[in-house]
């Protein structure tokens, strides 16, 4: 293992903020940065040279904001804040006490064996005061662990309250501006509160045990004693290296590093229907493995673990493990994978139909949710067929399970009763892995993976992941080259980079130097949720670009899309119908239904129409009725732009 610290190199502030002014606090503020393993560490220190008088003035300022915090924690629960403190206190002088119950007892069997006649009385005192004092202590230290929690949850709830009664006063444009953000914790009123009793009891140890060991030294009659008793407190407070009292700020800076947590997000449960339907299982492992591998060397524990206790190998396995050990469990799918690959190739009209496009066939079928506590099925009885090469539209109110067809159409899930046949052979009987290659899902969810959005885009294909052409070409036809493009960082850019951020002595002071190298690090990316469905469907025309789509499944995903993108999107879909079958699930389907071969009307679970858009108005059902509704609205639409005089028509 290499050494934590890889390299050191110290900067003034002029490099990339611009430096403080003379008359600023922050003029003698020097930042260091240091690598330790995949963390970035900067610590802010100053170039003053220490003044007492300073020091002095700093502690004199914050006496009243101490006061103002202890004054409020015990007008909380005054009887509580009483016994911790009192605890606290008991807790600080107890090792003296021990000590000097250990001094009594051993001086009084040094007295019995210099004596020659053992003080029996006396020891058995001795030793039962000593026994009884270790069980009050063992007692305390019990019940101020009991206390510790109750009065923690009081401060830290009180404080919360406040927080957000200050965060809900702030207005809209308030709250937008970065700099009026409120970026301290509850917590954080808990830990000063907690530094501070922690300090003055430190003292008081410190004060008690010093008495202790000058009675002890004045009886040995060596003050040699005494010194050596203080040598090793004061050398570990002038040597020791200490972050907690500096201006401190880490984030992970190594990419390897980046890349494996967020493709540890990836493998978590918010992405499953994503990294399945885009068959990126072996790529994320891959991935994660190679990153692993160049991580072998590097630490990864955080730096400020560091600032605690010196190197050891326990916290490194400990987190390597549990890093890897969902990855490694091996959970039985519900899914069954089948034998044959798809596409089949049994008989040369089966093979021609494929190169069309997938065909289905759905017989009296019907699905719940695992898990579910609805007494109804989500899908009820559904006997439908889909032509190879054909445009399906599916319409319906909502909860009428058009996404849900449209997940079984994809194998996301199988049926609870009754089959789905592909290609005229049971979805079930097919590989999984080759079933995905041939479908592509673009669903209503607009989320992005945490990763750059060119990666984001190049995923639909992870054969073609590297190819920044067809990157490219796929942005163009989701209709996101163009706001990429106008991004500082372009493809590259990360929307919300996960630094894995902590600080140290920072909180609220938003002048400081630090605060601002650290604003600018973690700065987030926004844009619109049109413009991140724009990045998912390019990632669907990715892959579209592998060859191998015969299935395009599109759930919703132009709900946040303009009327001009949502065409946009729709025309290069059906553009790249080639080969394809493609069925839509959409809520406006006005101009799609045009064009569909077929379209099904679904409600509560079940298909109630199906046909082309002349067949089914005539049924003058629930499709007429929900096409009307919505051609009704257009038509008022019109009317009340239209200039007076002129005609308007549906
Ligand atoms: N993950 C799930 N777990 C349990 N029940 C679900 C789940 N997803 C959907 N449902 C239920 O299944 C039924 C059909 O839902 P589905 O999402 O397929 O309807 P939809 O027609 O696509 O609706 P919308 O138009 O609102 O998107 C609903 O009753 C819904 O509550």
């Amino acid at each position: 293992m290499t050494s934590i610290s890889e390299k050191h190199n110290s900067q003034t502030l002029g490099s990339d903020n611009p430096p403080p002014k003379e008359d600023s606090p922050y003029s003698n503020v020097v930042i260091t940065e240091e690598q330790v393993g995949v963390y970035k560490l900067l610590i802010a220190s100053s170039t003053a040279p220490f003044s007492i008088k300073k020091t002095f003035e700093e502690v004199k300022n914050a006496i009243p904001l101490f006061q103002k915090l202890f004054l409020e924690i015990y007008e909380l629960d005054p009887w509580l804040f009483a016994l911790f403190v009192g605890s606290r206190l008991w807790g600080s002088v107890e090792d003296a006490m021990m000590m000097q119950l250990s001094s009594n007892l051993l001086r009084t069997i040094e007295a019995g064996f210099v004596s020659g006649r053992p003080l029996v009385s006396e020891i058995v005192w001795a030793l039962l005061t000593r026994a009884l004092s270790t069980a009050i202590v063992a007692h305390f230290g019990w019940y101020n662990g009991q206390l510790y929690t109750r009065l923690q949850k009081l401060v830290t709830t009180h404080f919360e309250i406040r927080l957000m009664k200050a965060k809900l006063n702030l207005d809209v444009p308030t709250s937008l501006d970065a700099t009026s953000t409120i970026d301290v914790s509850s917590y954080a009123a808990w830990t000063s509160f907690q530094a501070v009793l922690e300090y003055i009891m430190s003292l008081v140890t410190a004060f008690s045990q010093v008495i202790v060991i000058y009675n002890a030294a004045k009886a040995s009659g060596s003050p040699a004693f005494f010194l050596t008793c203080l040598a090793r407190p004061i050398f570990t407070q002038l040597v020791a290296r200490s972050i907690w009292d500096k201006v401190c700020y880490a984030y992970a800076s190594n990419a390897d590093y980046v890349k494996m947590r967020a493709l540890a997000t990836l493998a978590s449960g918010d992405y499953r229907e994503d990294v399945l339907s885009g068959e990126l299982g072996d790529w994320i492992i891959k991935e994660y493995s190679k990153c692993r591998d160049s991580l072998s060397e590097i630490v990864e524990s955080h730096p400020f673990f560091h600032a605690f206790q010196e190197k050891t190998s326990v916290y490194d396995i400990i987190s390597l493990l549990l890093g890897d050990l969902p990855m490694a469990s091996n959970i039985e799918n519900v899914i069954v994978d089948g034998t044959i690959a798809y596409p089949p190739c049994f008989g040369e009209k089966r093979k021609r139909e494929a190169q069309r496009g997938m065909s289905f066939e759905i017989r009296n079928m019907s699905f719940k949710y695992p898990g579910s506590k609805k007494t109804t099925n989500a899908l009820q009885n559904i006997d439908l067929s889909i032509k190879a090469g054909s445009v399906v539209v599916i319409v319906g109110s909502n909860g009428s399970g058009k996404s849900t067809l449209l997940r079984l159409l994809c194998r996301l899930f199988d049926p609870s009763e009754g089959e789905v046949l592909i290609d005229g052979h049971f979805a079930s009987s097919y590989k999984l892995d080759s079933l995905r290659q041939a479908t592509t899902l673009l669903s209503q969810e607009n989320r992005l993976y945490p990763l750059s959005l060119g990666q984001n885009i190049a995923l639909g294909c992870v054969a073609n992941a590297d190819n920044d052409e067809l990157v490219k070409d796929a942005a163009e036809k989701g209709g996101a080259a163009s706001f990429i493009k106008k991004l500082d960082k372009g493809f590259a850019t990360v929307l919300d980079p996960k630094l894995y951020p902590s600080c140290v002595n920072l909180y609220g002071d938003k002048e400081h130097p630090l605060y601002k190298k650290m604003k600018a690090l973690e700065k987030k990316v926004e844009i619109s949720g049109g413009e991140k469905q724009r990045v998912v469907a390019a990632r669907s025309f990715m892959r579209m670009n592998s060859g191998r789509i015969h299935f395009v499944a599109v759930d919703e995903p132009s709900s946040a899309l303009d009327a001009e993108g949502e065409q946009d999107l729709f025309n290069r879909l059906l553009e790249a119908r080639e080969g394809k079958t493609i069925v839509f699930v959409t809520h406006r389907f006005g101009y799609l239904t045009r064009h569909a071969d077929l379209i099904v009307c679904m409600k509560d679970g079940a298909v109630l129409e199906t046909g082309n858009h002349d067949q089914i108005m005539r049924k003058d059902g629930e499709y007429a009725k929900l096409y009307n509704i919505q051609a009704r609205a257009f038509a008022e639409d019109e009317a009340l732009s239209a200039p007076p005089g002129s005609k308007t028509s549906l």
